[in-house]
Parts: C-alpha cells; sequence; structure tokens
C-alpha cells in the first residue's frame, strides 16, 4: 500500500468537499480528496440540478398550456425524454467545474475510491494510506428506505435513479410530500404525467401552513392528487403496475418513487475504528463541526442538521478556519435559508409563526404583505403569494414567502439575519419600481404603519409643527 502525508483528507467531493478543497488548496494547505462514485456528489448529479432543471422544462410546458396576459394556451408537444436529455446537458455544462482535472489543476490529490478509517489517525483508499494531520466528513446522504412490507420486491424510483427515465411514467406514485416529492410531483404533471403523493403527515409540513398552503392548493389545481396523513401500508406489483395500500384504499400507478428522507452516508466509513461517534442523524458534531475524535471533522449532510448544498458549502467556510489557521468557529443555523422550487415557490429563513410564538409569546410581532397589492405581481398575473416576517424588539428573525421568485426574494433576508439588521434597515431600503422585490419593502412599511398611522402622538406633533410652520 502507498502511504500519503497530507495536511487534510476530505472524504467526499461533493458540495461541502468540494467547496472546502478549494478553499483549502488555494490558501496552501496540501490536500488529498478522497470520492468513491461521481466528483459533484448528489447535488450535481441527482438532486438540486437535475431536479431543477427538470423543473425548469415543466414550467415551459406548463406556461404554454396555461397561456396568460392575453395570450391563449396552447396543448404542449412534450418530449420527456427531450426534457431529460436537457436535465443531463445541465449537468454536463456545471460538471467540469467539479471535474478531477480541475481539482487536480488546483493542486489538489483526487483518489476515485471508498474511502474507509483505519484508526485515529489514518484512512485507506484506493490502496493509499492516508495519514493527515486533519480529516473531514463530507460523505453526504442518501434516500432512506421505509421498511413498508412488500417494497423490497417491487420496482421503485429514488432521486438516485429518476432521471434516468427517458419515457415518462403514466402514473407516478410518490411516497414522501417533502422538498423531493413535491418539486418532483409538479415536474412530472407539468410534463404530462398523472401524479398522486402519499403523505404521513401534511405535506410540505416543515413549512409555515399558511404558506405551505398556496403552493399546495396550486399542486391540486394543476392536477396533482395529494393524499395526506395516510402512510402506505404494504406494496405489491412488477414493473409497469405498483399498488400501494393505505388506509384510504389501494393506488395503483405505472412508477414508484419514495422520496421518505434522507439518512447520511456513513457505512463505508468504519467510524468506529477512528472513536468518532455517530447517530442515526449523522456524525455527531459540536458546534464547531468537530467529532468525538478531535483530528476530524464532519459537514453537510453527514453532519446531521439541515441538508442544503449551501449548507455544506458554509460548514466548509466554517472549519477551514480551525483547520489552516487554528482558529476558533462555529456554524450557526439562524441565518441559513431554505427554498423548495415549486411554482410558485416556497422559501423561508428562521422559524415558522407557529414556532416563533412558542417561543416568545405575545412579544413576537407579525408583519405580512400579499403578492396580490404589488404591481409587478398583478401586470404579470402572478399574484398569489405572501410574506410574513416574524419580529422581534424591531429585529426580523423569521420569514416567510411564498409566490413567484420567492427564493431570490429570500436573499434579501438571509443578508438581514446574517447581519443582524433591523425592520427599519429593510425600511430605509429604495426598492426598483415596479419589482417583486417591493414585498420586502411593503412588509417593512406594514411593521412601521401602525406605529406612524395609529399614533395619537405622532398626529398630535404633526398638528402642533403645522400651526408653528410659517
Ligand atoms: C432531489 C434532490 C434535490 C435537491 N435540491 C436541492 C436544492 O435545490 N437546493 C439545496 O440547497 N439542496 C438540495 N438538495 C440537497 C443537496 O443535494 C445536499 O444537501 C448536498 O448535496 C449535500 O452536500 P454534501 O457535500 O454534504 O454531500 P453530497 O453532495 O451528497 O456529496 C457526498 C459525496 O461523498 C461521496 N462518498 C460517500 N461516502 C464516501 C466514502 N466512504 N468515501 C469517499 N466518498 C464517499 C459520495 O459518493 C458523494 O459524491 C437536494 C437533494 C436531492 C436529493
Ligand atoms: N429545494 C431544496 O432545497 C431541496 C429539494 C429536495 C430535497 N432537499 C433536501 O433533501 C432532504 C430530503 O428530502 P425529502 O423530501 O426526501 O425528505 P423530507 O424528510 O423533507 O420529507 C419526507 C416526507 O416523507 C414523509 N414520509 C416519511 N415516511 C413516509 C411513509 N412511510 N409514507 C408516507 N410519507 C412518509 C414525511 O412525513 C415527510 O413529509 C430535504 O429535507 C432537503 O433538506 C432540498
Amino acid at each position: 500500500m502507498a502511504r500519503i502525508r497530507t495536511d487534510l483528507c476530505i472524504l467526499g467531493a461533493g458540495s461541502g468537499g468540494l467547496s472546502l478543497a478549494a478553499g483549502a488548496v488555494q490558501m496552501g494547505a496540501r490536500v488529498v480528496l478522497v470520492e468513491g462514485h461521481r466528483m459533484g456528489g448528489d447535488c450535481l448529479n441527482y438532486g438540486c440540478v437535475p431536479s431543477k432543471a427538470l423543473l425548469a422544462a415543466a414550467k415551459q410546458a406548463q406556461s404554454m398550456r396555461q397561456g396568460g396576459c392575453g395570450i391563449p394556451g396552447v396543448a404542449p408537444q412534450i418530449d420527456y425524454a427531450a426534457a431529460m436529455a436537457h436535465v443531463q446537458a445541465t449537468i454536463a455544462t456545471i460538471e467540469p467545474h467539479d471535474s478531477v482535472e480541475r481539482f487536480e489543476g488546483l493542486g489538489v490529490r483526487v483518489i476515485p475510491a471508498w474511502g474507509r478509517f483505519l484508526n485515529e489517525g489514518e484512512v485507506e483508499a484506493g490502496g493509499h494510506i492516508i495519514r493527515a494531520r486533519r480529516f473531514v466528513i463530507a460523505t453526504g446522504a442518501r434516500p432512506s428506505i421505509p421498511p413498508i412490507p412488500g417494497l423490497d420486491k417491487v420496482p421503485y424510483l429514488t432521486n438516485e435513479t429518476l432521471f434516468d427515465l427517458r419515457e415518462r411514467p403514466g402514473h407516478l406514485l410518490i411516497l414522501g410530500g417533502g422538498p423531493i416529492g413535491m418539486e418532483m410531483a409538479q415536474a412530472h404533471r407539468r410534463l404530462g404525467a398523472e401524479v398522486t403523493v402519499i403523505e404521513a403527515e401534511r405535506a410540505l409540513n416543515r413549512e409555515d401552513p399558511e404558506l405551505a398552503a398556496i403552493v399546495l392548493d396550486r399542486l391540486r389545481a394543476e392536477g396533482v392528487r395529494l393524499i395526506e396523513g395516510t402512510r402506505a401500508e404494504r406494496i405489491s406489483g412488477q414493473p409497469g403496475a405498483v399498488t400501494v395500500e393505505t388506509a384510504r384504499g389501494p393506488l395503483t400507478g405505472t412508477h414508484l418513487l419514495v422520496a421518505t428522507g434522507r439518512l447520511p452516508a456513513l457505512d463505508r466509513l468504519d467510524l468506529a475504528a477512528a472513536g468518532i461517534e455517530a447517530t442515526q442523524a449523522g456524525v455527531s458534531v459540536g458546534p464547531d463541526l468537530r467529532s468525538s475524535n478531535r483530528r476530524v471533522y464532519a459537514i453537510g449532510d453527514a453532519a446531521g442538521g439541515m441538508q442544503f448544498t449551501h449548507v455544506a458549502g458554509y460548514h466548509a467556510g466554517v472549519v477551514i478556519r480551525p483547520i489552516l489557521l487554528g482558529l476558533p468557529a462555529r456554524a450557526g443555523t439562524a441565518h441559513i435559508p431554505q427554498v423548495t422550487y415549486t411554482d410558485p415557490e416556497l422559501a423561508r429563513i428562521g422559524p415558522t409563526e407557529a414556532e416563533a410564538r412558542a417561543t416568545h409569546g405575545p412579544r413576537l410581532e407579525i408583519a405580512r404583505f400579499a403578492f396580490s397589492g404589488n404591481d409587478r405581481a398583478i401586470a404579470t398575473g402572478r399574484t398569489e403569494g405572501l410574506i410574513k416576517v416574524m419580529v422581534l424588539r424591531g429585529r426580523p428573525i423569521g420569514v416567510s414567502i411564498a409566490g413567484e421568485g420567492a427564493g431570490d426574494l429570500i436573499g434579501l433576508w438571509a443578508f438581514a439575519l446574517a447581519n443582524g439588521l433591523k425592520m427599519a434597515d429593510i425600511a430605509k431600503m429604495v426598492a426598483p419600481y415596479p419589482t417583486l422585490g417591493e414585498v420586502s419593502k411593503r412588509a417593512a412599511g406594514a411593521y412601521f404603519s401602525p406605529r406612524l398611522f395609529e399614533n395619537p402622538w405622532v398626529k398630535r406633533a404633526v398638528r402642533i409643527t403645522q400651526r408653528l410652520l410659517p
């Protein structure tokens, strides 16, 4: 076995591992990056990128079908294989950025193999023994497959196989109404498939129900059949005919997509050999993302917590400080946004209204503004939408937005929360007219309006001043 000595060994070349490798090598560290499967990880190959590309194709089809602004709709000619070719072309365009060639060009040593710990300070991968000053586990997550009787005997899809389809499913059954389930439900419905979602609780149940309802109403109106509060009890069938038995009766479709959550991918690592503690949720880490083995950190999906590409990238930025410079660093969550890319989009940062009320009680104030009052939304015919801001002592602590462009609109609030800005700072902003961005300013306006317009002291001050002014 060849021996390698290095400063930093990263396991997993997905969103987190790649960000860390690029940053660390360019700052002068010797970096070994171990990847057992595809560079770019889940996000590029089976996650964010293909799902957003398919949603874009579906949105194109829907805008033709729906028409609007005086232009009548037309029946789109949908070629599912062509939509999937667009998905693959999107991946192929982004791929070079995450490639072995690019990282080797930066000076990273890439080992294309699965890695596993041999002891507290060594990893074995592809016939190499890597001894590093620090290790970072960035091995991501994979679909969690629920133990439903019969599921192991039928053909089913996950996000890892869905994008390989070239023939449109006639009727796609989806187990799970989380972000994966709802994004893929809308994409497939708009591309012409029949779609039924079976959700054990409430669809999009981590979101504010009032805002989730805006999205779910739209999906239902487009023909997605949503069966909530129902578990799959037994599954049977064969290719082309899969039946899910539920308390509300059997449901039969041509394909089944399992989207019931994701579990950290730790099984190949032999964590015990390195004294690294973990639970089902992920590697056990403190706020500094350090594991029970002080040489080893975990980032991204492998660290449990929020499963998003931007979180993996953020984690990379957090651990680079102690690893390269010995400086302290802590990862927070209060300023992390998340977006479900249905149409309309659903974006959130911080707690929902119910969560914020449970923590802060009557001290919490809520500012809201509906997209129906935004001139741009009216001009484009996209008036379904709402922004809701949770405010504590003049500062926003949480924001939920459902509506066209919500994922971009949440950016302003992510900036505000990351920098501890106040509602007054948002109110100071002059937003260009007519833009959807005005909804943020109007929400801040809604917060100050009662203070300004319903305040007898303000009225009295104005009357006195008016008497005194020449
Ligand atoms: C369908 C879908 C859509 C999504 N959409 C979004 C979105 O729109 N926005 C968003 O922010 N997030 C989205 N996500 C989540 C996002 O993809 C993940 O949060 C992100 O990829 C996590 O990055 P990571 O670096 O932790 O892991 P990954 O990107 O999964 O990378 C982990 C890598 O580690 C490798 N690996 C695993 N074990 C080993 C080992 N023992 N040795 C060597 N290599 C190993 C894997 O092969 C993989 O390449 C989506 C996920 C899915 C499934
Ligand atoms: N736009 C985005 O940023 C985006 C998109 C997709 C995925 N992701 C990430 O990937 C993660 C995983 O997504 P996901 O949608 O698979 O998981 P999820 O955990 O968010 O949702 C899974 C849903 O499945 C339901 N469920 C679980 N077991 C069930 C069963 N037996 N029968 C019926 N329903 C069942 C749950 O109640 C839940 O609502 C997300 O939490 C998110 O972090 C992000």
